[in-house]
């Protein structure tokens, strides 16, 4: 299967253009008032028609209630809900039942015992995507830039599509991936000049570097 790309954290027309033209497989919109990259519902909307079915939109929460689902639901119409809080196992049943679309749920990762909640969250959503867990006294629990120790995900058996994030960009995506053998990459942070401001050349060279990595497993496969 061949891996995905997301970039998250998109708030311009021009940088999602360079990110659909360089061919992201996801386009994550936040939608978090704390956060630098926060949209407001008008500017969503906008973005999310500009999307025209080339990547799946994703539409990233920080514990939202239905009220605020529901009119990030109106104004993206996402394909995926990224839930980046502290959201339980009930809730998320819960917001798969009401909304209708796939579930990725951000797992925080600092330690082994942070996979601990994996069975429970598996049972029920459809991504995992792992990212370090933030410090306590951050103002948002990610999108920070910073990486996780790779080496908890070595012998993960998850029986779902997984993504790895956290501190990701272009030189070291391959590395991740070659650790973790995580079916798709997130960036944010990597791909931005300043928090929130996103460059369309790093954007270029993230989604590069991820293919060729894939390329040249691809390759590797292809010789044993
Ligand atoms: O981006 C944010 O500001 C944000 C706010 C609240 C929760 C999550 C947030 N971002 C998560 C992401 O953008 C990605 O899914 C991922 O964590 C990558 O982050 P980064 O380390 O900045 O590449």
């Amino acid at each position: 299967m061949s891996l995905l790309v997301k970039i998250c954290g998109l708030s311009t027309p021009e940088t999602l253009e360079t990110a659909l033209e360089a061919g992201a497989d996801m386009v994550g919109f936040v939608f978090f008032p704390p956060s630098p990259r926060h949209l407001s519902l008008e500017l969503g909307r906008d973005l999310g028609r500009q999307v025209k079915g080339r990547a799946l939109k994703v539409a990233l929460t920080v514990d939202a209630d239905d009220a605020t689902l529901d009119n990030v639901m109106d104004a993206l119409s996402p394909d995926i809900l990224q839930l980046h809080g502290r959201e339980s196992v009930a809730r998320l049943r819960d917001i798969k039942q009401r909304f209708g679309r796939p579930v990725m749920k951000a797992v925080p990762v600092a330690t082994a015992a942070d996979l601990a909640v994996l069975p429970g969250y598996a049972a029920v959503a459809d991504h995992i995507l792992f990212d370090a867990r933030a410090p306590k006294d951050a103002t948002r629990p990610g999108g920070l830039g910073e990486p996780f120790d790779w080496h908890l995900l070595e012998n993960l058996d998850l029986k779902l599509p997984y993504m790895v994030s956290g501190g990701l960009h272009a030189d070291n995506l391959a590395e991740a991936l070659r650790v973790t053998r995580a079916g798709g990459v997130d960036v944010s942070s990597g791909v931005e000049s300043a928090p929130g401001v996103k460059d369309p050349q790093m954007i270029q060279a993230f989604i590069r570097a991820a293919r060729a990595t894939q390329e040249l497993s691809v390759k590797e496969l292809s010789v044993r």
